[in-house]
C-alpha cells in the first residue's frame, strides 16, 4: 500500500487522557479513533492488525478440531431468564426493547445462546463432542472504561463452546483449547503465562487465564521461581511454613489503645510485630455474618472467602452490623463476639500470644491465643498471598507481576445444559445433561497488550505475526532515480508476496522516520540518493534497532531471510 493514498491520521502528540501506552500509540499510530466512553472505531492499519490476529486464531482453533459459526448479538432476554442470570447481571448487561416492546439484550457472552442451538439441534452422543467457536462483537456496560480498548464496552472476542458426554471428554477438550491457546500465543510473539484463575460468576470448577505480562496490566499473576506453578493472585496458595512460637502462653490481657485503630497505628503503640496481630474483618452475605481472621502482615482475600460459600458475593459488613454485633469498627476481634462465622486463614492458628480487637472503643487485647481464647468455625487458606511465600508445589518461591488478562478457558460442566435442559440420549437411549467448555480470547484486547509488550519511547515494535505490514519503504531525497527504484523495489515486494508500506508522501525525512517508527512495522528500509551510487539499501530492524545493509541487487532474497528470522 503507498502511504499517499492510505488513511493513517497520525498524531505527533499524545492525545489526552489516554492513560496506557497502548491507548495512547494506538490513538498516535493511526489505528483506531474514539466514538464515546468505551467505544473504538478501527481505522485500516487497526483492521488489518485485527485481521491478522483473527486468521491466526481461526486457523488454530480450526485445526484443534472446533468448527466456525456465528451467533446473534441481539438475544432474547427470555434465554437469560432461563439460564437464571437475568437477575444476577445488573448495569452491566446492556438490554433494550424492540418494536413490540419484546425486551433483549446485546450480548455480553454467548453461554445461553449456544447452549439454547445444541440442546435443539445435538441429540445424541454420536453427535458429541462438538465445539463450536465464533468471533463476535461484545457489549458489556463497563463501570468505568478505561485504557482504552484494554476495558471497552464493545469489543471483539473469539469465544467457543464444547459440548462433551462427560467429564472426561470435557477434560480432553479443555486440554485442546489450552493447547491451541498456548499456539496462537506462540505465534504472536508474545510473552504469557497460563495461570490457575477464579471461575467468578460464570461457575463450573477449573479454570485458567492466559495473561500477557505488561506493566499496565490489571490482574496480578504468582509464579514460583523454580517450578511451573502459575495462579492469578486472586487463587495463587502458599505453602505454610511458620512454626508455632515456642513462648509460654501469657495471661490475656486488656489495654487501652486510644489512638491506633489500625494494625499500622497498633504496631507503633504497642511496639510489636504485623505477625502478632490478628486482624479481624467483618463481611456479609444473603446468609450470615463473617468474621474473617487474617495474620497482621496479610489483607483477606475476599475471592477465596467468598468461595469457601455457595453465595455469589460476599461483602464487607455495613456500619450498623457493627453496633448490631455489639463491637466497634477498627476494634473488632473473635474473642467473646458472638453470631458470627469465625474463618480464620491457616497463618492465624500459628500465632501465640497475638494482640487483636477487644470490641470495644479504644481497647485491644494482648496474649490472644487462638483455642484458648476464642475458637474459630473453620481454618482456610484465605489471605492474599505474598511474593516471598513458600510455592504449593516445589518449595520454591513466588514471585509476582502484573499481566493483562488475553484469554481464558472454563470447565462449565452441566451448569447450563441443566439450566436450559440440554441432555443428549446416551448409548442407553437415556437422556443425560451435556458436558460443557467455554473459552475466551480478547481480539482487540491482545492487540492492545502485544503494544504493551513491545514498544518503545518512538512508538510500536510490533511482532512480525501481527504487523500491519512487514516492510516500510521510505525512499528520501526525492529525485527521480531514488523514486524510480523505490517503485521499483515496492512492485518486486508485492509480487513477492511481502506486505510493502512505501512512505510516498512529499515529507522531510524526519517526518517519514517518526511515522515509521509510530508505525512500528518490522523492517524499515530507506532508500537515498547514496544507497543508489554504492548498490546498497539501508535496514533498520524495529524490534532490535539493529542496522544493516543490504545488495540493492539481490534484497528480495535478503528481505525475505530477514522476515523469516
Ligand atoms: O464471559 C464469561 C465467561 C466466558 C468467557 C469466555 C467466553 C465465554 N464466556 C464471564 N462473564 C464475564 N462478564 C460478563 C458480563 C455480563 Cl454483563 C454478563 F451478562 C455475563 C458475563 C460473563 O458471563
Ligand atoms: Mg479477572
Ligand atoms: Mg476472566
Amino acid at each position: 500500500m503507498k502511504l499517499s493514498q492510505m488513511y493513517i491520521p497520525t498524531l505527533k502528540e499524545d492525545p489526552a487522557n489516554a492513560d496506557v501506552v497502548s491507548h495512547k500509540l494506538m490513538l498516535r499510530s493511526g489505528m483506531m479513533r474514539k466514538l464515546g466512553s468505551g467505544i473504538y472505531t478501527f481505522l485500516p492499519l487497526g483492521q488489518r492488525v485485527i485481521n491478522k490476529f483473527q486468521a491466526i486464531v481461526k486457523e488454530e482453533m480450526n485445526n484443534s478440531g472446533a468448527q466456525e459459526v456465528l451467533l446473534p448479538a441481539l438475544q432474547p432476554a427470555e434465554l437469560w431468564s432461563e439460564s437464571g442470570r437475568l437477575e444476577n447481571y445488573g448495569p452491566e448487561l446492556m438490554r433494550l426493547n424492540d418494536r413490540h416492546e419484546r425486551e433483549f439484550c446485546l450480548g455480553p457472552t454467548h453461554e445461553e445462546v449456544i447452549t439454547d442451538l445444541v440442546r435443539d439441534e445435538v441429540r445424541s452422543y454420536k453427535d458429541l463432542p462438538i465445539n463450536l467457536y465464533q468471533i463476535q462483537t461484545k457489549y458489556r456496560d463497563e463501570i468505568r472504561p478505561r485504557f482504552g480498548v484494554l476495558r471497552s464496552r464493545e469489543f471483539i472476542m473469539k469465544d467457543a463452546y464444547s459440548f462433551d458426554i462427560d467429564e472426561a471428554g470435557l477434560e480432553e477438550s479443555y486440554n485442546d483449547m489450552y493447547d491451541a491457546y498456548e499456539r496462537i500465543f506462540d505465534r504472536c510473539g508474545l510473552e504469557y503465562r497460563a495461570v490457575k484463575a477464579d471461575t467468578g460468576t460464570i461457575g463450573g470448577d477449573d479454570s485458567h487465564e492466559f495473561m500477557v505480562l505488561a506493566d499496565a496490566g490489571e490482574d496480578t499473576v504468582v509464579y514460583c521461581d523454580s517450578c511451573d506453578y502459575a495462579a492469578n493472585l486472586e487463587l495463587a496458595t502458599a505453602k505454610v511454613e511458620a512454626e508455632k512460637a515456642d513462648e509460654e502462653l501469657e495471661e490475656l490481657e486488656l489495654v487501652d489503645t486510644p489512638n491506633s485503630s489500625t494494625i499500622a497505628e497498633l504496631m507503633s503503640e504497642l511496639d510489636l510485630a504485623a505477625e502478632k496481630m490478628i486482624k479481624a474483618v467483618l463481611y456479609e452475605n444473603d446468609e450470615q455474618v463473617v468474621l474473617a481472621l487474617v495474620r497482621g502482615d496479610y489483607e483477606v482475600n475476599e475471592i477465596k472467602l467468598s468461595n469457601l460459600f455457595d453465595v455469589v458475593n460476599i461483602e464487607l459488613a455495613a456500619e450498623d452490623k457493627y453496633e448490631e454485633l455489639d463491637t466497634v469498627k477498627g476494634y473488632t476481634g473473635p474473642v467473646n463476639l458472638d453470631d458470627v462465622e469465625v474463618i480464620a486463614d491457616e497463618l492465624v492458628m500459628k500465632v501465640v500470644n497475638g494482640v487483636t480487637g477487644a470490641n470495644q472503643r479504644e481497647k485491644h487485647y494482648l496474649n490472644v491465643n487462638p483455642g484458648r481464647d476464642f475458637e474459630v468455625d473453620q481454618v482456610a487458606d484465605i489471605r492474599t498471598v505474598k511474593e516471598g511465600e513458600t510455592c504449593p508445589e516445589c518449595g520454591g518461591t513466588l514471585e509476582q507481576t502484573p499481566g493483562i488478562e488475553v484469554g481464558q478457558v472454563f470447565k462449565l460442566g452441566t451448569k447450563y445444559s441443566e439450566a436450559l435442559d440440554a441432555t443428549f440420549l446416551d448409548e442407553n437411549g437415556k437422556p443425560q445433561p451435556l458436558v460443557m467448555g467455554c473459552y475466551g480470547i480478547g481480539i482487540t484486547r491482545t492487540i492492545a497488550a502485544a503494544i504493551e509488550q513491545n514498544h518503545d519511547d518512538y512508538g510500536i515494535k510490533w511482532p512480525t505475526a501481527l504487523a500491519p505490514f512487514t516492510v516500510h519503504l521510505l525512499p528520501l531525497g526525492g529525485g527521480d532515480d531514488v523514486e524510480n527504484k523505490a517503485q521499483e523495489l515496492y512492485q518486486t515486494l508485492n509480487e513477492a508476496g511481502v506486505e510493502v508500506l512505501l512512505d510516498d508522501r512529499n515529507e522531510r525525512a524526519g517526518v517519514k522516520f517518526n511515522d515509521a517508527d509510530l508505525i512500528g512495522s518490522p523492517i524499515r528500509i530507506t532508500i537515498g540518493s547514496r544507497s543508489l551510487s554504492d548498490g546498497e539499501l539501508e535496514v533498520k530492524l524495529r524490534q532490535s534497532d539493529e542496522e544493516m545493509n543490504i545488495d540493492a541487487d539481490n534484497s528480495i532474497a535478503e528481505i525475505k531471510e530477514l522476515i523469516a528470522n
